[in-house]
């Protein structure tokens, strides 16, 4: 094969290997930083502003001091599980094979909402409340063995377990119908009916885990091809926050141990790059802007989607990478990482929308991606 055949990017490794640069042993990679660094600098509709990204690194910085903010404070979240067992590995991953698009068209009192422990809640809380609800109702709802039922686990039994307090069913049920019966089937083909044979698969690498769940499980490989570019571009989203929930509940101890917990990139959905909006940090081209603001939904795979989720998330990606930079620079040794202030923003968010605050609207797309 002459060169010009050859993967451009396989030479490149080869190269750097000749010249004693590459360590093939090295901790494995997602992928996810380069193809978010990519897209961004190839990207149009989406920029990013460098002043409004320095003044957010101060803000966040300034505010997560303040409030303490760290793994503990994963567990302290009142619906969160509290046991450090196999049975909270096996809720969150639960959980996060079924984290996507709680979005609704409907006015704030007419979404889907689930009413448990005397509350109502949304959005991602709904989906813990749900679990919750369900597993003091009795209904294995964590545990492969239903998922894979079909008498007792199917669009009926789960209708029951999201049941909504309000006219609007929980988005996508059928999608999640799908998820748990996949999960299901691979962790018993392969990881003897259990996530925590998964994390031991992967021997402490974070990066090897979400790698693992891509490889895996179909409903966790979030990826697409961006124009121009010969690989497909990795968000990974649901496979980065379910490793990046076991470390923050475990506290980077027991099964959440990861020696490369750092590799591991902000979440790319639609919250964090809403709020990055917010403070400035990245900014729309007036197309994209204008599309955002009409809050119509945005068909899952169209080119409007890619050019809105790859520009935006990979810079929202690439932003909060930025502003790790910034304050890991004037903070050496800050126990700051991307999944810290990943969750900071999407809690400062979602206090901001409780206020009314939200200025800005997030994009509306319904998949299973995020
Ligand atoms: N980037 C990012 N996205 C996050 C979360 C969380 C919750 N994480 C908890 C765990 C630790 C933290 O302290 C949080 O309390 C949910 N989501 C995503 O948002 C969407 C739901 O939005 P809404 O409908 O408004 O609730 C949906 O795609 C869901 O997957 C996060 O942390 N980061």
């Amino acid at each position: 094969m002459s060169d010009s055949e050859a993967d451009p990017e396989l030479l490149d490794l080869l190269r750097q290997h000749l010249q004693g640069k590459l360590n093939l042993d090295e901790e494995p990679e997602t992928g996810v930083l380069g193809g978010a660094e990519y897209v961004y600098d190839n990207s149009i509709d989406v920029a990013l502003d460098m002043r409004a990204t320095k003044n957010a690194a101060a803000f966040i910085y300034d505010q997560m001091q303040r409030k303490q903010y760290s793994t503990e404070k994963w567990a302290e979240h009142e619906l969160h599980p509290k046991t450090k067992d196999e049975s909270t590995v096996a809720f969150i991953f639960t959980m996060d094979l079924l984290n996507f698009s709680f979005w609704s068209l409907r006015s704030e009192d007419e979404r889907f909402a689930v009413s448990y422990r005397d509350k109502t809640w949304t959005g991602y809380w709904s989906l813990v409340a749900s679990l919750q609800r369900a597993l003091e109702e009795d209904i294995p709802i964590t545990d492969p063995h239903f998922w894979q039922n079909e008498e007792e686990c199917n669009l009926e039994s789960l209708r029951h377990v999201f049941r909504s307090c309000t006219d609007e069913e929980i988005p996508l049920l059928e999608d999640r119908l799908t998820c748990l019966r996949e999960a299901g089937r691979v962790l018993y083909e392969k990881y003897d009916c259990s996530f925590t044979s998964c994390i031991e698969a992967a021997n402490g690498s974070a990066a090897a885990l979400v790698n693992l769940l891509a490889q895996d499980f179909s409903c966790f490989r979030d990826e697409f091809q961006f124009e121009g570019r010969r690989k497909p571009i990795r968000f990974l989203k649901r496979a980065q926050i379910l490793v990046a929930d076991i470390w923050g509940c475990f506290n980077g101890e027991s099964y959440g141990a990861f020696r490369d917990i750092d590799k591991i990139t902000m979440f790319a959905d639609y919250r964090v790059p809403q709020i990055l909006a917010t403070l400035g940090c990245i900014g729309y081209s007036p197309p994209l802007h204008a599309l955002i603001s009409r809050k119509e939904t945005i068909e899952s795979g169209s080119k409007y989607e890619m050019q809105l989720r790859g520009p935006n998330v990979a810079c929202s990606i690439w932003c909060v990478e930025l502003i790790r930079r910034e304050i890991e620079r004037n903070h050496p040794g800050a126990k700051v990482n991307a999944i810290l202030i990943d969750f900071f923003l999407y809690d400062t968010m979602k206090l901001m929308e409780a206020e009314g605050k939200e200025t800005m609207p997030h994009h509306r797309t319904r998949s299973i991606w995020y």
